[in-house]
C-alpha cells in the first residue's frame, strides 16, 4: 500500500502537496465574512465586498491552474431588504465591475459560466451583466465557474418538483418513473457532477440551504478565515484536507 502512495504523482508545493489524480472534480465555495473583515478594519462594509470580488478572481484562477473542472461559488449574504440602501445598489454595480475586469481572461482560459437561483429580481443592468457574461462564454469548453445568485437549495427542489409534477400531469411522465437521476436533471445544476467538496469561510458551520440535494455526499470543509482573506493556499490547504479523507475511506 505505502508504495501506491509513493509512487503517485504529487505536485509539490511551498505548503501542501496535492495528488493530481484525486482532485476535486467539483468544489463548492460558500463565501461569508465580507461584512466582518471590513468592521474589523474599521472600513464600510462595501469595502469587503469589493475585496470579496477581487478574492473571485483569484479562487477561479487557482481551480483553472489545477485543473478542477467545475467551481460553483455561493455569494452568502444575509437577505438584502436587510442591508442599508446604499449597499445594496453597490452591490449591484459590483457585477459590472468584474464583468469589465475579468471577462476577458476568463474567456482566454476557455471559462464557461453559468448561473443558477434567481436573477429576475436583480435590476435589469445587473441581469444584462448576466446575459452578456453567458453570451461571452457559452459554448466554452474549459472550466465550468457557476455563480448562484439569490439561490435556494429548497426553492430549487420544489421547482424541481413542481416540473415534474407538470409532466405528469400533460402525460409525458408517469410517477412511478421518478428515479434520483431523472429528478437531478430538473435542478438547475443538470449536467454538473455533484460538489465532491463544499467549502465555507468565517466560521459558520451550517450549509444555509446551499445546493442541499446535490452536497448530499460532499466534504464539507469549514474556514475561520473571512472570505477576503482566503487565498490559493487556503484552497489548496482544503483540498490536501479533501484528499486526506479521500485516502482514508476511498480505499474500498
Ligand atoms: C459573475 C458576475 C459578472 O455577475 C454577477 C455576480 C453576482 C451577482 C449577484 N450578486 C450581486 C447582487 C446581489 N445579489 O446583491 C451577489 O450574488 C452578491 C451578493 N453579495 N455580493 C458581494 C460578494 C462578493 C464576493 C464574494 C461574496 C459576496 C455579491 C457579488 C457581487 C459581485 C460579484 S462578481 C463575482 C461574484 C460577485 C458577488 C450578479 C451578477
Amino acid at each position: 500500500m505505502r508504495n501506491f502512495f509513493r509512487s503517485r504523482r504529487r505536485t509539490e508545493r511551498a505548503e501542501v502537496s496535492l495528488l493530481q489524480d484525486n482532485l476535486p472534480r467539483h468544489i463548492a465555495i460558500i463565501m461569508d465574512g465580507n461584512g466582518r473583515w471590513a468592521r474589523r478594519r474599521g472600513l464600510p462594509r462595501v469595502a469587503g465586498h469589493h475585496a470579496g470580488m477581487k478574492k473571485v478572481r483569484e479562487v477561479i484562477r487557482a481551480c483553472d491552474d489545477l485543473g478542477i473542472p467545475c467551481l460553483t461559488l455561493y455569494a452568502f449574504s444575509t437577505e438584502n431588504w436587510k442591508r442599508p440602501e446604499g449597499e445594496v445598489e453597490f452591490l449591484m454595480r459590483l457585477p459590472e465591475e468584474f464583468f469589465r475586469t475579468e471577462i476577458d481572461e476568463l474567456v482566454e482560459r476557455g471559462v464557461q459560466v453559468r448561473f443558477i437561483g434567481d436573477t429576475s429580481r436583480l435590476p435589469s443592468h445587473t441581469q444584462e451583466t448576466v446575459r452578456k457574461t453567458l453570451e461571452r462564454t457559452e459554448g466554452n469548453q474549459g472550466m465550468t465557474v457557476i455563480f448562484a445568485l439569490n439561490y435556494g437549495g429548497r426553492a430549487e427542489v420544489v421547482n424541481a418538483a413542481k416540473a415534474f409534477a407538470e409532466e405528469v400531469a400533460s402525460g409525458l411522465a408517469s410517477p412511478g418513473a421518478l428515479t434520483e437521476e431523472r429528478f437531478a436533471s430538473y435542478l438547475a445544476t443538470d449536467g454538473v457532477p455533484d460538489p465532491d467538496l463544499v467549502i465555507r469561510t468565517s466560521g459558520e458551520i451550517r450549509l444555509s440551504n446551499f445546493l442541499i440535494w446535490q452536497a448530499a455526499y460532499a466534504e464539507l470543509y469549514f474556514s475561520d478565515v473571512l472570505w477576503p482573506d482566503f487565498s490559493r493556499e487556503i484552497l489548496h490547504r482544503a483540498i490536501e484536507d479533501y484528499q486526506g479523507r479521500m485516502r482514508r475511506f476511498g480505499g474500498l
